[in-house]
């Protein structure tokens, strides 16, 4: 089931083309990320679909309507579109307690006093802040400030939540740690949610579906493992840091580009015709695993390793051909 259909939005500022022909759907539940580089377009489609631009062409059809259509000339106004919204940089009300600031919007629709003490007891208790509602934003930590703009978001119980960089203002453990608290949240309620980052890392951590974006397209739509695995071209290689880029010659291939991912790359003996020889530059112990800087016929490729090496050590690699796309 469709949550959200986008089909032909367009949209220009000052005759320049900002978004061409866009066309998306996304399902009832999903964690859509729109991901690419500064300027790609991906905060504008946002804007689009939270009525806060209008789109030269095209229409966006949701489960509870439509949200806009050139062709008809209809718009729904924000207010009226029922969606959550986080921001990165939490968009808290900084004079309002927690309390306040998560019942503001319950409170504009005017319900009732005692609905909303239990509403927001419910979703403090939901992103772990029980106790903390009489706070003030600035007594709060960034990652407990998002936590509230959270919260604020669930409160209504909307059928969509849109995010706009909600990990990139926390330390990196942090962010692992919420971004899988808001993807366990999102998806135990069957929201659906759109978020856009340039942060692949985040892309990769909280979404189903990645939307990559490059000058107002849409470049590549496929799930994480896919993207980084079978990026669609050197330009979505190089933006994922999907892995090393070198030449068929190189690699005792067929000619042309191909990329190695740094998982590719097996140990081998030296007797191995097939076998690639490499003289270790660096050797780096990150996360749980090693990273080696080696040199193939003087390019430098990257790859892990479960053991470390010494420096201008000589390594047989193979490599495991199922890993490897061939780009051009
Ligand atoms: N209201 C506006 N008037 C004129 N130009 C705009 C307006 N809003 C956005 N733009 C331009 O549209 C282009 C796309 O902007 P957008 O914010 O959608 O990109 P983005 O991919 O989200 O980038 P970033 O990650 O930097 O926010 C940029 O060149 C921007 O300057």
């Amino acid at each position: 089931m469709n949550a959200i259909d986008i089909r032909n939005i367009s949209k220009s500022f000052e005759d320049k083309t900002i978004l061409h022909d866009i066309n998306l759907t996304i399902e009832k539940g999903e964690f859509l990320t729109l991901l690419g580089p500064s300027g790609c377009g991906k905060t504008t489609l946002l804007r689009i679909i939270a009525g806060l631009e209008f789109p030269d062409t095209g229409r966006i059809q949701t489960l509870s309507g439509a949200f806009v259509d050139r062709d008809k000339e209809q718009f729904l106004p924000v207010a009226k579109r029922g969606l959550g919204y986080v921001f990165q940089d939490y968009g808290l009300w900084p004079h309002m307690s927690t309390y306040e600031n998560i019942a503001f919007g319950l409170k504009q629709q005017k319900r009732p006093v005692s609905e909303i003490k239990q509403r927001v007891d419910e979703v403090l208790e939901l992103v772990k802040l029980t106790g903390h509602d009489q706070k003030l934003p600035e007594k709060l930590s960034g990652g407990q400030k998002q936590r509230v703009s959270i919260a604020r978001a669930l409160a209504a119980s909307p059928q969509i939540i849109l995010l706009d960089e909600p990990l990139s203002n926390l330390d990196a453990n942090l962010r692992e740690e919420l971004g899988l608290e808001i993807r366990q949240l999102t998806g135990e309620m069957g929201i659906t949610c759109v978020n856009v980052t340039h942060d692949r890392r985040e892309a990769q951590l909280l979404s189903d579906r990645i939307a990559l974006m490059k000058d107002g397209y849409i470049h590549q739509l496929s799930n994480p493992t896919e993207l980084f695995q079978k990026p669609a071209s050197r330009w979505a290689s190089e933006f994922l840091n999907a892995g090393n880029l070198l030449d068929g010659d190189l690699l005792k291939r067929e000619r042309g580009e191909w990329l190695v991912p740094r998982t590719a790359f097996n140990l081998a003996s030296d007797t191995d015709e097939n076998a690639l020889t490499m003289e270790v530059e660096d050797c780096l112990f990150l996360d749980d695993r090693f990273e080696i800087v080696a040199s193939l016929n003087g390019h430098r490729v990257c790859l892990y390793s479960g053991q470390p090496y010494q420096k201008k050590q000589s390594i047989a690699v193979s490599l495991k051909d199922e890993l490897l796309v061939k780009l051009s």
